[in-house]
């Protein structure tokens, strides 16, 4: 495979991960197109050059590479998206400045563009700018650096995550062959330490959660799911009154994570759509969309936040497993949905919406919500939704949550831990169920086994998970 293969396949990965900023900054480059005319413009002095000195700099050893990224940190980028802005267009008029004056600065004038590229909202793009425009030679150099840097991250993410006060790790298991005799890799979660029977492992809030849609402006908190018992407890939102919360600090969460692009009253294009994307998702009773339009909406807020996590929700999202979706006319009618809910809040999420992506995300996100159970009566009257995820199931269903480390539990039909809503609200507890020792593998049941023949098990794991179970207990049976 050609580097530039490899490259464009991971800058692809860039571009989406970097949505929210993205679609932000894009809408701005798109009525500044002063540097790509620049660029242009000294497009046939650097082809001049670059036949000259090819033979030289195609030899740019890995070391090269690594030395040039080394002298790149992370604090040479600027942190508010303005500042962000005018460096782009200052690293890349130095990049052309350097390069103009001759091979000996093409070095210099790749770790500019690089710079240029990691803080572009759209490196793909401007991949393909550079493609055109900088000398072939120096383009070389980018990439390179660019393959390695998301090589690293890549490489890096399971060290770094699951955060260690979590007390797991995600640890690789072979999970026999697949039907073309590829070999499987499973991940679950492993304890780090040791854990006595009833005792919480960790908790972890998700990064989205979204009530079940009947529930919705009812006694239940549209932030953390939690029941209100009383009607004076309810704090409802003060511009749309549509969705109700449990406190002041879970108006303002809301407030500032999505419910100012998602609230009726604050959208651009009026309320109509985002009103008619809460009465399908009420009609279909499908929890996915309002979650995937939180889940966007959430993005823009993080990526506003700058807090300098290496890894954003999306890059969390990128990596769990999913069986895979197609499209059908709930699918197409969704798509349509969010992106006039979105629109005119996020400019660029139509184009970042795409059919393809819209299944991935919807897929990733059904696989791997729990089901929350945030209701504060065994008796509480909400019918199952008709979508299947893993839940605890001893009591009703309220709502569904994503998380970045619960979604890594396997199944066991002789699970060694369950999970607990204990403060009847979206955070989920991991609770020991027997001894465990630093190094076991942390196992739940997605579904209650109880009485259930291994047949019975079986058939119910596939239908609801298309999960074939591969746990001690059904390895053993076999
Ligand atoms: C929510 S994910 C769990 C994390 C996943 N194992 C991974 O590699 O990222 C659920 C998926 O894990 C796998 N899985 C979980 N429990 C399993 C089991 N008992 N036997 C076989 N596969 C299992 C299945 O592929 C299932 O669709």
């Amino acid at each position: 495979m050609k580097t530039t293969t490899i490259v464009a396949a991971t800058v692809g990965m860039l571009a989406v991960a970097t949505v929210g900023y993205a679609v932000y900054f894009d809408s701005k480059r798109q009525s500044d197109p002063e540097f790509k005319r620049k660029l242009k413009k000294d497009r046939k002095r650097a082809e001049k050059l670059a036949k000259t000195e090819a033979k030289r700099l195609t030899e740019e050893s890995t070391q090269d590479i690594e030395e040039f990224l080394a002298s790149v940190t992370e604090e040479d980028f600027p942190a508010s998206m303005e500042e962000r802005e005018q460096f782009c267009m200052a690293q890349l008029s130095a990049g052309e400045e350097l390069f103009v004056k001759g091979p000996e600065n093409y070095s210099k004038a790749a770790i500019c563009f690089y710079k240029a590229l990691k803080v572009y909202p759209a490196p793909a793009e401007l991949v393909m700018v550079f493609q055109k425009t900088i000398p072939p030679d120096v383009f070389t150099v980018v990439m390179g650096m660019l393959s390695k840097d998301v090589q690293s991250k890549e490489e890096k993410y399971y060290t770094v995550f699951p955060p260690r006060e979590m007390n797991v790790k995600v640890e690789e298991k072979p999970d026999g062959l697949d039907v073309n005799g590829q070999k499987v890799v499973r991940r679950g979660l492993v304890a780090t330490k040791g854990f006595t029977k009833g005792e919480v492992i960790y908790t972890e809030t998700p990064v989205i959660s979204s009530l079940e849609p009947s529930l919705e402006g009812k006694n239940f908190c549209h932030y953390c799911l939690k029941e209100m018992i009383k009607k004076e407890y309810m704090v409802p939102c003060t511009s749309c009154s549509v969705v109700v919360f449990c406190s002041e600090e879970c108006r303002t969460s809301a407030g500032q994570e999505f419910h100012e692009i998602l609230c009726t009253k604050n959208l651009k294009g009026g309320s109509a759509p985002a009103q008619a994307l809460r009465e399908y998702s009420k009609d279909s009773r499908n929890i996915v969309p309002g979650m995937l339009a939180k889940f966007l909406a959430k993005m823009v807020y993080d990526e506003s936040l700058n807090s300098g996590a290496e890894y954003n929700s999306f890059d969390h999202l990128e990596r769990l497993v999913y069986v895979e979706k197609s499209l059908g006319p709930d699918e197409e009618k969704e798509i349509e949905l969010l992106k006039l809910a979105l629109g005119s809040s996020i400019p660029g999420i139509d184009q970042f919406i795409t059919e393809e992506r819209y299944l991935i995300m919807k897929a990733r996100i059904l696989h791997n919500i729990y089901g929350i159970s945030s209701g504060l009566s065994a008796s509480l009257n909400v019918k199952p939704l008709p979508e299947s995820h893993r839940s605890v199931r001893d009591r009703p269903i309220t709502g569904a949550g994503l998380y970045r480390v619960t979604s890594y539990l396997m199944h066991s039909c002789e699970p060694n831990t369950k999970i607990v809503y204990s403060s009847r609200d979206h955070i989920v507890s991991l609770v020991a169920t027997e001894n465990i020792r630093a190094g076991d593998e942390l196992q739940i049941g997605y579904i209650k086994n109880g009485k259930l023949s291994t047949e019975q098990r079986r058939l119910e794991l596939f239908t609801k998970y298309r999960l074939q179970c591969s746990c001690a207990l059904c390895e053993m049976t076999d």
